[in-house]
């Protein structure tokens, strides 16, 4: 990938204006090149074309339920009685011309025989030999229970739009057309590390003074979320010279490089001079908690471009936050999805909530909707950056913006729901 280069700024960034730099830059960033996919393998891939529809969805006009076929004439209501004429069925349709007094029995999704205009439902029916008797004609309207050919899409429409995030209804949509294969983007290259002498694998021995590895593992489940091919790089020292050859080497096999920890004023806090000396950093603070720093910036490769590299900070929910804030929508951006915006609802606060003056917090909270169909929102209880818990038992985070120090029960407030990814 390709970017320009940044106006370095020293001081500490609002959200808006952390986010703002790093979507600027992912804006000029050149889009990931594209590939066919196989329709089997589409699930969470970005479509990299405009889907147009080759025929019409229904293909046919059609019964939307089991019944009968018959003619109502414009301004006029069903007869007592029909004559059985044949059957059609889906797969199947009737040859014949149905006339004014004539039914067909007809299942759900076989094509309206020519003539008939109206479908009615198995159940208002009686069969007596040859004839139809409906029980209840007045419940029996023209043009019910027909499917128009295209009614789902029609033949040239606009069926998907480059960019789209494909679900399983996205799925389903480009099989009715007939289609195997779609262009999408290819997957984004991400390298993750975890940084820190007292950072342990997981099946080692826990020395004093040491913690197991907690945040590759929540990163990697992230990025797997987003579709990402994950490059794992394991744990690297609190050294300089060890964490520069790291950025440089995972840069050399990714588009974007992400670490966790040593990116503040600690002593042994590395990240950023390690930074210095293979690319730049474009800021390394905000005025967020948990995620203050927060740093971004790009490592040169060796071929002349460059990979995007977001520095989370070491704290497990610091780390989650972050990325659910700031690297989700510049991932989601840089693989080509148009609507990569971090999803918002409001939510009335079930309690009193704290914050500061001066930055913007997120608490990991429950939204439920009340007995009045209102959605409420309350904390998980202690909130600090280490405890993971409270994450877990979250299914969103709650903003409290600046200047609010302080949220009464009632206030409203925005709230972000994990239902996307987590
Ligand atoms: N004087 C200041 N001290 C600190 C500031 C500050 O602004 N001024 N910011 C605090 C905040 S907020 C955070 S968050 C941390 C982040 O610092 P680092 O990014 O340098 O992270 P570390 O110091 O390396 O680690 C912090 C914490 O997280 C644990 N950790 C680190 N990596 C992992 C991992 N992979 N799995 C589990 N836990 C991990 C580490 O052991 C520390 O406890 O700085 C504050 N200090
Ligand atoms: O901002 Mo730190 O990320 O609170 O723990």
């Amino acid at each position: 990938m390709s970017v320009s280069c940044f106006d370095l700024s020293p001081k500490t960034l609002s959200l808006n204006e952390g986010r703002q730099q790093l979507l600027d830059q992912i804006a000029s960033a050149t889009p990931p090149e594209h590939q066919l996919c196989h329709i089997e393998q589409l699930s969470g891939k970005v479509l990299a074309e405009d889907l147009i529809s080759p025929i019409n969805v229904p293909a046919q006009t059609n019964a939307a339920m089991d019944g009968f076929a018959i003619q109502i004439p414009e301004g006029q209501g069903a007869l007592a009685t029909y004559k059985r004429v044949g059957s059609a069925f889906a797969g199947k349709g009737f040859s014949g011309v149905l006339n004014e007094g004539e039914a067909v029995l007809i299942t759900t999704g076989a094509p309206i025989p020519v003539g008939a205009n109206t479908v009615v439902m198995k159940e208002l029916c009686t069969l007596d030999g040859e004839h139809v008797r409906f029980n209840a004609t007045e419940q029996v309207k023209r043009h019910d229970n027909i499917r128009q050919a295209g009614e789902d899409l029609s033949k040239g429409q606009v069926a998907l739009t480059r960019g789209t995030r494909l679900r399983p209804a996205h799925q389903g949509l480009i099989a009715s057309l007939g289609l195997e294969q779609v262009e999408v983007y290819r997957p984004l290259k991400v390298a993750v590390f975890s940084t820190g002498d007292e950072v342990v694998a997981q099946g080692q021995p826990l020395p004093a003074a040491s913690i197991y590895d907690t945040n590759r593992f929540s990163l990697i489940a992230l990025l797997q979320a987003l579709h990402c091919e994950v490059i794992d790089l394991g744990i690297l020292p609190d050294q300089e010279a060890a964490l520069a050859q790291g950025l440089s080497q995972a840069a050399q096999q990714a588009d974007v490089v992400i670490s966790s920890g040593g990116v503040s004023v600690g002593d042994a806090d590395y990240i950023k001079s390690a930074l210095a000396q293979v690319g730049e950093t474009a800021f390394w603070r905000l005025n967020i908690r948990p995620g203050r720093p927060f740093a971004f910036g790009y490592i040169h490769k060796t071929d002349k471009t460059q990979a995007l590299f977001l520095g989370l900070p070491g704290n497990p929910v610091a780390v989650m936050v972050t990325f659910l804030q700031l690297a989700q929508p510049a991932l989601r951006q840089l693989q080509g999805e148009q609507n990569w915006q971090v999803q918002s609802l409001p939510a009335i606060a079930a309690e009193t909530m704290r914050s500061r003056e001066g930055r913007t917090d997120f608490h990991r909270g429950i939204f439920s909707v009340n007995t009045g169909g209102q959605l409420v929102v309350r904390t998980t209880g202690s909130q600090g950056s280490g405890i993971l818990r409270s994450m877990v038992e979250a299914n969103c985070l709650i903003q409290i913006p600046d200047p609010i120090a302080r949220v009464q029960e009632g206030d409203l407030l925005i709230i972000h729901p994990f239902a996307d990814l987590l």
